[in-house]
């Protein structure tokens, strides 16, 4: 869906800050791009929707060379999230919500309407904060408004740079549990940017780190925490990152199958680090259990080095 073959960007007479890189985003894909302060994740956001043009190299979105469509009307079929909201003042949130679709002749009850449906995506109840103004939102809110925005054009690509990262980390949660769920329902492609390694593993599909102007590697969270490719990508994901990674799985997805009793079990449901974390407090081996109670495992502490 978003492809990039051979990129390069440098401002002025600086090197590059990105330097011949290949990447592919598949339809329906959530990418994250990743990687430490200033290594051009937010050029790269900016050269898909030609806020910025490449200083050499092609990219494509659907199969179609961006250099030849007219950078607005590539803008309209692309939302854009960035982390100071932009919200107009003066409009109100549904008003806010509608700039696009006014732009583009949508009529006013149509626009309303849909409005009204993002805004409950979101989880905001439209008839509480349609009519109130940005100011009148917390942070949070007027996040969440950000986003319905975007999706208001019904566009094929989402941009989003790191949208969560002014919020505390309790809306964040909140925030990205949503977001998750909205992604399952909306079938956008989306590239998000982020510092944080956590966020990363929680919401990509797969997971891109830059660093030094390249690629450092590209994978799905899993193989990322459990196969970094290299030193600078290891330490960058974090010497906790098999616990990282277990935090992602169910006991289910690392027990072995068995039957029997045991004096303790664990739910099949139960994160994998929580699973660790009752083993080592148990002695030598827990049982796992199905819904009904059945034991459908068990669960030793050879088991969790084994998946990736
Ligand atoms: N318009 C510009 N002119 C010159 N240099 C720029 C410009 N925009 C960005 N840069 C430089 O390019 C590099 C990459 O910037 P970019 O904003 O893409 O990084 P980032 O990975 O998003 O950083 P952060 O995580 O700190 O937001 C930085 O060194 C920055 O100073």
């Amino acid at each position: 869906m978003i492809e990039l073959r051979n990129v390069t960007k440098r401002y002025g007479t600086s090197p590059p800050v990105l330097e011949n890189i290949d990447l592919h985003v598949a339809q329906g894909e959530l990418v994250i791009l990743i990687g430490p302060s200033g290594c051009g994740k937010s050029t790269l956001l900016r050269l898909v929707n030609r806020l910025i043009e490449p200083t050499s190299g092609t990219i494509l979105i659907g199969g179609q060379d961006t250099a030849s469509v007219d950078p607005v009307e590539l803008r309209r079929g692309i939302g854009y999230v960035i982390q100071s909201i932009g919200l107009f003042p003066h409009l109100t949130i549904f008003e806010n919500v509608e700039v696009v679709p006014s732009i583009t002749g949508v009529s006013k009850a149509k626009r309303r309407e849909g409005a009204r449906e993002l805004l409950s995506r979101v989880g905001l109840e439209p008839d509480t904060f349609g009519g109130r103004y940005p100011r009148e939102l917390s942070g949070g809110q007027q996040q969440r408004v950000g986003i319905a925005r975007a999706l208001a054009a019904d566009p094929a690509v989402l941009l989003m740079d790191e949208p969560f990262s002014a919020v505390d980390p309790l809306t964040r949660d909140a925030l990205q549990e949503q977001f998750l769920h909205l992604k399952r329902t909306i079938g956008k492609t989306i590239v998000f940017v982020t510092h944080d390694i956590d966020e990363a593993v929680k919401l990509g599909d797969r997971v891109c780190v830059l660093g030094e102007g390249r690629v450092q590697q590209y994978d799905t969270p899993q193989v990322l925490l459990h196969r970094p490719a290299n030193s600078f990508v290891a330490s960058f994901v974090g010497e906790d990152r098999e616990l990282k990674r277990l935090s992602k799985l169910t006991a289910r997805d690392v027990m072995r199958s068995t039957s029997g009793s045991f004096e303790r079990t664990v739910p099949a449901t139960l994160a994998a680090h929580l699973a660790l974390s009752k083993l080592l407090g148990a002695d030598g081996e827990l049982g796992v259990t199905d819904e009904h109670g059945r034991v459908i495992g068990s669960l030793q502490l050879t088991d969790f080095g084994q998946r990736a």
